[in-house]
């Protein structure tokens, strides 16, 4: 099997240490305060645009695999379904990777990691070397493709602490769809174009996102980074006083920055998982499943009055902070 041998379109230089230098102090506290953070001309043209090489011959190879999602139903079964349009690759398979040099690169350099854990000196040690990260590839192959409202990682015994999001997309535009859509818990949706060379980088285990339809062919990269930090037992269940919620302001803003808001997600956005779902897999097999999982863990959450009513003022404060 062949490896990669075309000549790269334009000139560029595998500069490992642009990572420091583009997350910058401010950049990594935005990440720290928010949750996540933009950055734009993340490699460089011209380095973006080899991987972009890298990763359309692949697909001229016929390498990349449809996508493989699994979910729990909340009944206990397994179950395993594909995202219409969506083809992957995770890097870890060397068979692969060994074929694309600037992927293979990138999949080893520790740079990424060295600078991002900067942003977090105490409470969230990133994982160093490839076992503590994923790299994969995406193409959409656009008529329609898209992710419904999802957390990266849900709960244990995920360990996803970081999400970096790098979109791979010259002649992207307005129309073509494909957007990540970031819903920060109780904070105003950002639809954010998958241009070429933009970073999106964003704490795995509290920031609701989904893809939006997309309409042409797109192609991205993910890093996920663990830690052996993230789902503290704290962190997966919810308990709550009175007098948090005497002071609801004090309680929303302890949510907004909190993976605990993973257990309400879906009982305060309800509708938009419904909407999400039907967007990217209405006619797919597990569509039915995906649904049914998602109803069932919803009255789960409403069966319990005093959450029922918690729910219902969140809804309302999400739906303010929308209008916004
Ligand atoms: O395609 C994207 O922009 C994001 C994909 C995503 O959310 C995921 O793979 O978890
Ligand atoms: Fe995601």
């Amino acid at each position: 099997m062949a490896n990669f041998d075309e000549v790269y379109r334009e000139p560029f230089e595998r500069c490992l240490t642009r990572f420091r230098d583009q997350l910058t102090p401010t950049r990594l506290r935005d990440l720290k305060r928010d949750g996540r953070v933009v950055i734009d001309n993340f490699l460089g043209r011209g380095w973006a645009l080899a991987l972009l090489q890298e990763m359309r011959w692949l697909h001229g190879q016929g390498l990349m695999r449809p996508n493989e999602t699994q979910f729990s139903h909340p009944n206990g079964q397994r179950l395993q379904f594909s995202k219409p349009n969506i083809f992957e690759v995770d890097l870890h398979d060397d068979s692969i990777r060994n074929r694309l040099p600037e992927m293979n690169a990138l999949f080893h350099q520790e740079a990424l990691v060295e600078a991002l854990a900067a942003a977090f000196p105490e409470g969230l040690r990133l994982a160093r070397g490839t076992q503590g990260r994923t790299l994969k590839l995406q193409r959409n192959a656009g008529s329609g493709g898209c992710f419904p409202l999802h957390y990266d990682n849900p709960g244990p015994p995920n360990k996803r602490a970081l999400t970096c999001l790098l979109y791979l997309n010259p002649s992207w535009k307005e129309g073509d769809g494909g957007e990540v859509c970031l819903t920060p818990f109780l904070q105003k949706e950002e639809a954010i174009a998958p241009l070429l060379d933009r970073l999106v980088i964003f704490r795995s285990d509290r920031v609701l996102h989904r893809v939006l339809p997309c309409n042409a062919e797109r192609f991205m990269l993910t890093v996920w980074i663990d830690s052996p930090d993230v789902n503290p037992p704290e962190e997966s269940t919810l308990r709550i006083s009175r007098s948090q919620l005497d002071d609801w302001l004090g309680f929303c803003e302890f949510l907004r920055n909190s993976p605990v808001q993973r257990v309400l997600s879906r009982g305060v956005y309800e509708e938009q998982y419904e909407q999400s779902l039907r967007d990217c897999m209405a006619g797919a097999e597990g569509y039915e499943e995906m649904l049914d999982a998602h109803r069932s863990l919803v009255s789960g959450l409403k069966k319990n009055r005093a959450l029922h009513g918690i729910i219902e003022r969140l809804r309302q404060t999400a739906a303010l902070a929308d209008l916004s």
